[in-house]
């Protein structure tokens, strides 16, 4: 496959695309569980149920006969608390991506975040783990916004003033992929996140790739007028 367009901006996703993030959600989740009498879960299962936000990730983790609201309202802002006293440990930006970022950002790319985990806590890891890279709009989860609603890459394509056909989503979930569908935007699925490549690739992304240097790679090639190939 080959990338041809120039890309003015690329949207990027948080979780499992620029920060690994399972060593924290694992290590909270299963505090929570012991804490409540729940079974816990492997750092596997929870990689599965990452993606949707927070809620969703506290509900799948619940035996099913504990599924209330009040349940998951209880653990939601346990969840919350936790994170916020821990979000600069358990977590690491994953091998070349603060390369890949640094190099965007020089070559004057526009860049978003566009996550769901909740937006206060999106912008505390955006802040921590990449002071030295110049977001041009983050949004994380909120009353207003929650992938895979397009209404994130919308405000984000509005504030980076970059139209949505030069506009390209990079993720690594179903959540990211549909999400861009929505808007009609073009993405990427990365590979070294929370989902295996088989079940990426049943959702059509415009391109997969396995690595932060391919990317780097192509956009850097590819804003040069070459042509790249990608899987
Ligand atoms: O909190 C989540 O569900 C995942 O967040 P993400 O959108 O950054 O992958």
């Amino acid at each position: 496959m080959l990338i041809k367009k120039k890309y003015e901006g690329i949207i990027f996703d948080l979780d499992g695309t620029l920060l690994n993030t399972l060593g924290i959600y694992t290590h909270i989740m299963n505090e929570l569980m012991k804490k409540n009498n729940f079974p816990t879960h492997t750092i596997n299962s929870y990689r599965e149920f990452i993606g949707n936000g927070t809620k969703n990730l506290i509900t799948q983790s619940i035996p099913v006969k504990h599924r209330n609201e009040k349940v998951i309202e209880n653990l939601l802002s346990e969840f919350c608390l936790m994170y916020e006293n821990m979000y600069t440990q358990y977590s690491e930006i994953y091998t070349g991506i603060l390369d890949l970022l640094e190099e965007l950002q020089s070559a004057k790319i526009q860049l978003g975040l566009l996550s769901n985990k909740f937006h206060d806590l999106t912008h505390k890891c955006a802040k921590h783990f990449f002071s030295n890279i110049k977001f041009n709009h983050i949004i994380g989860q909120s009353d207003m916004h929650k992938k895979p609603d397009p209404k994130g890459v919308l405000d984000i394509s509005h504030s980076l003033k970059v139209p949505l056909d030069r506009l390209i989503l990079v993720g690594d979930t179903e959540v990211d992929i549909i999400t861009a569908k929505n808007a009609g935007i073009d993405s990427i699925a990365v590979t070294w996140g929370f989902r295996n490549e088989e079940d990426l690739i049943t959702l059509s992304p415009n391109y997969i790739i396995n690595t932060p240097s391919d990317l780097k790679t192509a956009f850097l090639t590819n804003n040069a007028n070459q042509e790249l190939n990608l899987k």
